[in-house]
């Protein structure tokens, strides 16, 4: 395989992908370069003009606001099992610990204790995932719901798949070859995910404390679409430089992030790596400063997320051409095998007891 310098970035930059969809082949090309080149210098790539349409991002986090607000005994009619798998349904505040999946595809473990994430979630798939079924409320308790979540998923499954394809068209001009990244995606065993945040004390985040919005982790899958609301504190980790986050700018909840997982990490022989990435308190409130409000509370956040896998029975191992025999790194196992060691990895520890602002 070529070896082509990369230069980590403090930002992710931005592409306009309106000239992929609907561009002549150059314009394709010039496009499918700068995702490529933003992901290896920053695991991440800002999106803007995709095929997400607004109406939909709108409903979707209007439905997020509507459903993290219902009482629990409501939410507990879809609630997660105690179990890691199905990974679908309703997840209480404190129960997922990202920061155990921390170091997975890392060379430089970092010695961490077990940190608490403070936010609470809500996990669907495809409606025909052979494996795993959605967990839907009545539609009496949350109308539209269901119907404008799966119109969601639709719209990201395709551009999960677009995006893959981009991918495909820039290694073959860099690297000589074309990846099959996307003919081992094509029965969307992808997840979706709504993330809420609840009010929190900046105390309870202040560097050196035990707990985070969510703890740096990386993606497990292929590509991640993540949307966020205006609060901020998303931060990703330099690739060069473990330990050390810059903060993720975005404009609105209309901007789409792109971010790598590590199965692309592991398909690409870590031609592309995946990222740590985390959220904290936003930055305008780090070092002191307030928000405004005068007091001590950092807002409720919400986040949209999109996570494109493999499906279930490819194999998340080197593949031709990124391989070379003697840098192989990564060994056959299938999408499942490998999604679950790390599913099981977040949801096995114990449940702590977290204070939130009402
Ligand atoms: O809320 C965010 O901005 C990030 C969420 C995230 O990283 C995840 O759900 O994996
Ligand atoms: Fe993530």
């Amino acid at each position: 395989m070529a070896s082509i310098a990369i230069y980590p970035q403090e930002q992710p930059h931005s592409v306009d992908f309106s000239l992929y969809s609907h561009g002549a082949q150059s314009q394709k090309q010039k496009v499918a370069l700068e995702l490529i080149r933003s992901i290896r210098e920053t695991g991440f790539c800002r999106l803007s003009a995709h095929s997400i349409t607004k109406e939909n991002i709108d409903r979707v986090f209007s439905h997020a606001n509507t459903f993290f607000k219902l009482p629990v005994d409501i939410k507990s009619k879809v609630k997660h099992p105690e179990a890691s798998n199905p990974h679908r349904g309703w997840t209480e505040v404190g129960r997922e610990t990202l920061s155990t999946v921390a170091d997975y595809e890392k060379d430089a473990k970092l010695d961490k204790p077990i940190i608490l994430d403070i936010k609470e979630s809500f996990d669907m798939g495809h409606t025909h995932d052979p494996l795993f079924q959605n967990m839907w409320l009545p539609e009496e308790d949350i109308p539209g719901f269901r119907a404008d979540m799966e119109r969601f998923y639709e719209e990201c499954r395709l551009q999960h798949l677009e995006l893959l394809e981009a991918l495909e068209l820039g290694c073959t001009s860099v690297l000589g070859f074309t990846p099959n990244f996307k003919a081992l995606c094509g029965k969307s065993p992808s997840e979706c995910r709504m993330n809420h945040y609840p009010a929190t004390r900046s105390s309870v985040l202040q560097s050196g404390g035990n707990c985070n919005r969510i703890s740096p982790h990386s993606d497990f899958g292929t590509l991640t679409l993540l949307f966020q609301d205006g609060v901020g504190g998303l931060e990703f980790e330099d690739q060069a430089c473990r330990g050390r986050f810059f903060p993720v700018t975005c404009d609105s909840r209309y901007e789409m992030l792109v971010n790598a997982g590590d199965v692309l990490q592991r398909w690409s022989n870590d031609f592309f790596r995946s990222v740590n990435h985390f959220v904290t308190l936003p930055m305008a409130m780090k070092n002191g400063h307030g928000v405004g409000n005068g007091e001590d509370v950092v807002p409720e956040r919400t986040s949209v997320v999109f996570f494109g896998k493999a499906d279930w029975e490819a194999d998340v191992g080197s593949l031709p051409g990124f391989e070379q025999p003697e840098t192989k790194k990564y060994e056959h196992m299938t999408s499942l095998q490998y999604n679950q060691i790390k599913l099981k990895a977040t949801y096995d520890t114990a449940t702590p007891s977290i204070a939130t602002v009402k």
